[in-house]
């Protein structure tokens, strides 16, 4: 039987992971946008229904509609579709919510068409929508939500994603303060140059990283979790990051960082339980200030994207 509509749940996922800056990501279990794509007999992108939070209808204007008007225009298709977006990940909050809905419209329409493109294409498209909200092109979250767990964006002309594999201990504990920073401003504030000492840092750091994933070396894991080259110039945009990062790494964490670029607060730690000794951690700091967040703890997501209906 023909397929002519889906339900999608498009994963939050975590950019840089410290280290890894626009190449790095890993993709969220807990946190996700749910998405509907429908085959309709009219031509053309249509974006019907948006829940949860107050985002731009015209298809020229989300990033759902771009990246998939991207991939229309490109395969053109006999059929039309429309596009609803169901969102909980916050707009501007960091664990790329942006993302998941340029991606999310990809995915689905790929589906109802039978499977056309592979995955490395389906972000390419996905990245005209990421464009688009960050001003810049990048893949370090599209990758991780349509993979799913760690990935690194080896390079974006010509697209080029490898899949890292995910140490099976391995749990994510996020806190969202609930302000907003786009991420077209927060990169504005990064130098255009950087000093060589840095860089000679930050690639140790990054090379270390994924060897850690790939032997499971929890212990290397917290000695590569380190950013010399982004976080001092983003950090001050995040309440209470400096003392929240010394808590967490007391409570457990192997590493602390901004994610994407911010304002939420991604740890790594080895096990749930710790993972959920570092989120009482976060309370405890954020709950003195007069700031809303949100926390949540979450295992690793290797699947990515994926068909809920
Ligand atoms: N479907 C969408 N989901 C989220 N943000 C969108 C969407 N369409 C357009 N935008 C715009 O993209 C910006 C948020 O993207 P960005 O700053 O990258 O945040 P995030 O880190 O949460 O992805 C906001 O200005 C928002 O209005
Ligand atoms: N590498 C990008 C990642 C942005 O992630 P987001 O979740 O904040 O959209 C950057 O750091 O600018």
């Amino acid at each position: 039987m023909e397929l002519n509509e889906i339900r999608l749940f498009s994963p939050a996922t975590v950019a840089n992971v410290s280290c890894g800056f626009d190449v790095l990501g890993f993709c969220l279990d807990t946190v996700g946008d749910e998405m509907v794509i429908r085959k309709t007999d009219e031509r053309g992108i249509r974006i019907t229904k948006i829940t949860g939070y107050d985002l731009p209808y015209k298809v020229t204007e989300n990033v759902a509609g771009i990246s998939a008007l991207a991939m229309y225009n490109t395969l053109k298709p006999e059929c039309g579709f429309e596009i609803e977006i169901h969102k909980k990940i916050k707009p501007g909050s960091g664990i790329g919510s942006s993302s998941a809905s340029a991606a999310g419209s990809v995915f689905g329409m790929n589906v109802l068409l039978g499977d056309p493109l592979n995955k490395t294409e389906l972000t390419s498209f996905a990245m005209k929508g990421e464009a688009f909200a960050s001003k810049a092109e990048h893949a370090d979250n599209l990758a991780p939500a349509i993979f799913g767990g760690f990935t690194i964006v080896k390079s974006i002309h010509p697209l080029h994603i490898i899949e890292l594999p995910t140490p099976k201990d391995l749990y994510a504990t996020i806190i969202h303060p609930q302000i907003e920073i786009k991420t077209s401003d927060a990169r504005a504030l990064l130098p255009q140059k950087v000093p060589l000492r840095d860089s000679i840092t930050q690639w140790a750091n990054l090379g270390s990283l994924v060897h850690a994933l790939h032997t499971s070396d929890y212990d290397l894991i917290a000695l590569s979790l380190n950013d010399v080259i982004v976080e001092p110039h983003r950090k001050s945009l995040i309440p209470d990051f400096d003392t929240l990062k010394e808590k967490v790494i007391k409570a457990g964490a192997l590493g602390c960082g901004i994610s994407g670029s911010g304002p939420s607060i991604y740890t790594l730690s080895q096990g749930i339980k710790v993972a959920e000794k570092v989120e009482d951690a976060m309370f405890m700091i954020y709950e003195s200030t007069s700031i809303p967040f949100d926390t949540h703890v979450s295992k690793i997501n290797t699947e990515g994207i994926k068909i809920i209906k």
